[in-house]
């Protein structure tokens, strides 16, 4: 089993539980109230840096990266630089983070949040609304065709917006579909963990113009945005590269800035 089979095989344990501690339709009491939706697509239209900048605390591929802050403290700095959005990964065991996590990055900006998951049940696409997300990811690797449909209409009568991610053109292929804003092009192979900038460049000219280009992963420099965006790039998330430094606020600030 590779390690995403491993992290899909543990979510679909740990949704099943949650969904009988708390019933969707107990959940969907709390989605009742009225956030709206920041949009993401309209921050990455008007900005020239397109910056999405994440909140990681560990990862499969790098282990520990930083434990020793605050999300508060990190989504002010992110908004205080100038982002176009933050990214906030949910999942518990892999990744470090959990819920509460984007309720309080909810709480302390007015960022467009993504709530960053492996997701694989329409139960946490309702648990992102009522957790302050205004954009669901969902990831092309792990879901089937009929899948994404279902998920991505669901998130769109949420009000959500979608960001779909691809890790070649297989996974493109078979998701192409009106219900979708932005394509993400992932550079991080999740089986293997090799990244290249490759991929996204060889990846555009597949997607459709109607759909906000993203390029994720293995972003450490200015210079990688330059290179990417004359293949229609509009948007750039970038994780280990902010939350490696002792003030992911200040490294955002100063990476837009030299622009
Ligand atoms: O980051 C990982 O090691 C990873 C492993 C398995 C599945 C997903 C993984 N990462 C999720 C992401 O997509 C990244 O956190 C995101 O694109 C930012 O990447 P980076 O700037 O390289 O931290």
């Amino acid at each position: 089993m590779d390690i995403l089979e491993k992290i899909v095989a543990d979510k679909r344990l740990e949704v099943a539980l949650k969904k009988q501690l708390i019933p969707s339709l107990q959940l969907e009491q709390s989605v009742l109230f009225e956030h709206e939706t920041i949009s993401l697509v309209k921050n990455l239209q008007h900005s020239p840096f397109g910056t999405i900048a994440e909140h990681k605390r560990r990862s499969p591929s790098k282990q520990v990266i930083n434990h020793n802050l605050n999300v508060f403290d990190v989504a002010q700095g992110y908004e205080k630089a100038g982002v176009s959005g933050m990214s906030v990964l949910t999942d518990g065991k892999y990744f470090g983070g959990s819920l509460d996590d984007l309720l309080l990055a909810r709480s302390s900006c007015n960022l467009p949040l993504l709530r960053k998951e492996f997701i694989i049940d329409s139960y946490q696409i309702l648990e992102a609304k009522a957790y302050g997300a205004d954009v669901i990811l969902l990831i092309a690797a792990i879901l089937t065709q009929e899948e994404i449909k279902s998920f991505s209409e669901f998130a769109k009568s949420l009000q959500l917006e979608v960001l779909l991610e691809v890790h070649n053109e297989a996974e493109l292929q078979k998701s192409i579909m009106p219900s979708l804003d932005m394509i993400g092009v992932n550079n991080r192979n999740l089986k293997t963990f090799e990244v290249s900038l490759e991929t996204s460049k060889t990846l555009s000219s597949y997607i459709p113009n109607d759909f906000i280009k993203v390029s994720e992963s293995g972003i450490s420099n200015v210079d990688a945005i330059k290179e990417l965006k004359p293949f229609g790039f509009q948007g750039f998330l970038i994780g280990e590269n902010f939350m490696k430094t002792d003030n992911p606020g200040e490294s955002a600030n100063h990476f837009i800035n030299q622009f």
